[in-house]
């Protein structure tokens, strides 16, 4: 199959890669004519592995024409301008897999309901997510790799399944939660911050495990209160991203928490990572849900404030340790 790439970053490039291996034609689209010319002489942007057989371009039109099938890899901030831009220049149906992980603060939409706001309905054919926990810089070395793919449409998922899946290190389930899928990707982003946070400022791993248990609790609440199914938060998409996001110093969302934690400002912290960090717009996004649906997110609202109220870290764990004592409730 031909497929299209936007996005060549860390992931888009990574993912294009997969697909060649996977004995499909790629033309990735970036806007950084640096990254493209550096594919374009099989060089991944970012990691030292050799990419093979993949062609970059910086003309939208061109990668658009390319395929039917458009693989979405660009920032989550960047997500719906790309989106105006390819609904201006496309004039029949075209398919979409979003690798992205956020959430709009402004909105507080999904990518799947961005999507369906930019792109014609005439000429949206069908939607994925593809998701789960996936470093980049593993995937390149071809480690072995769990992703779902969920779609409305069962055989949009199964389709993607077949197309992103290999004997050697990639398999794909198939999901019908699309929103449960999107929520845990995204969400597991601000808790990976956090993380990053308690890490920077000395706890330990008796601190990320709690944080990785409570944390998944507030996945389940958002991913309820925005229609999605607990049990998603407990696969691939929610916990098993939340495990190897938070844990991980691969991941930049715990990178960037590790620097706030360390008593750089969140803005610097974010400035200094090249590549992209979704998690502290998702904790801003999750705040305003929390007071929004009235949902209890003391993770998220602390750590809200860490950032953008310059409230400490000391204070930040005191509110937490001295919130009212009760039972374990898990849900
Ligand atoms: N890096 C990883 O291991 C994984 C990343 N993701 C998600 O994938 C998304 C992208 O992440 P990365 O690839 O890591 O980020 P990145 O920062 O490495 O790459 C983003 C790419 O998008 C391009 N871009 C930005 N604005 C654009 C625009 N308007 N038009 C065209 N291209 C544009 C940038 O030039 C860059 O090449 C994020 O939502 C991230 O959460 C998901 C799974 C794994
Ligand atoms: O989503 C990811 C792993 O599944 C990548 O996370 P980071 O963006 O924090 O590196």
């Amino acid at each position: 199959m031909n497929l299209s790439v936007i996005g060549g970053g860390s992931w888009g490039s990574t993912l294009a890669q997969v697909l060649t291996d996977n004995g499909h034609s790629v033309l990735v689209y970036d806007i950084n004519p640096v990254y493209v010319d550096k594919i374009n002489h099989q060089k991944h942007p970012f990691f030292d592995e050799p990419l093979k057989d993949i062609k970059a371009t910086n003309n939208l039109k061109e990668a658009l024409e390319f395929s039917d099938l458009i693989l979405l890899s660009v920032p989550t901030k960047a997500m719906r301008d790309v989106l105006k831009e390819i609904n201006s220049l496309i004039n029949s149906k075209k398919s979409f897999v979003n690798v992205s992980k956020g959430i709009e603060p402004e909105t507080l939409k999904r990518v799947s309901e961005i999507v369906k706001e930019e792109i014609n309905p005439e000429n949206l054919e069908n939607y994925a997510v593809l998701t789960g926990p996936s470093h980049a810089e593993e995937v390149i070395l071809r480690k072995l790799t769990l992703l779902t793919s969920a779609s409305d449409n069962p055989e949009f998922a199964k389709q993607i399944q077949c197309i992103f899946s290999n004997d050697t290190y990639l398999r794909v389930y198939t999901s019908s939660d699309l929103i449960g899928c999107e929520v845990g990707g995204a969400v597991k982003n601000a808790i990976a911050v956090v993380s990053g946070i308690l890490s920077g400022h000395g706890l330990g791993e008796n601190a990320r495990a709690a944080l990785i248990t409570r944390g998944i609790l507030e996945i389940i609440r958002v991913v309820k209160v925005m229609g999605g199914k607990t049990e998603t938060a407990f696969g691939l998409t929610g916990i098993g991203d939340l495990i190897v996001t938070a844990s991980s110093e691969n991941s930049r969302n715990f990178t960037a928490g590790k620097k706030i934690g360390s008593g750089i400002n969140a803005s610097k912290a974010v400035e200094e990572s090249v590549q992209t960090v979704e998690g502290i717009r998702t904790i801003q996004a999750m705040h305003l849900l929390s007071i929004e649906k009235n949902i209890e997110l003391p993770i998220i609202d602390i750590a809200y404030d860490v950032i953008f109220n310059n409230l400490s870290v000391e204070q930040a764990v005191a509110h937490l340790l001295t919130r009212d004592l009760k039972e374990e409730k898990l849900d």
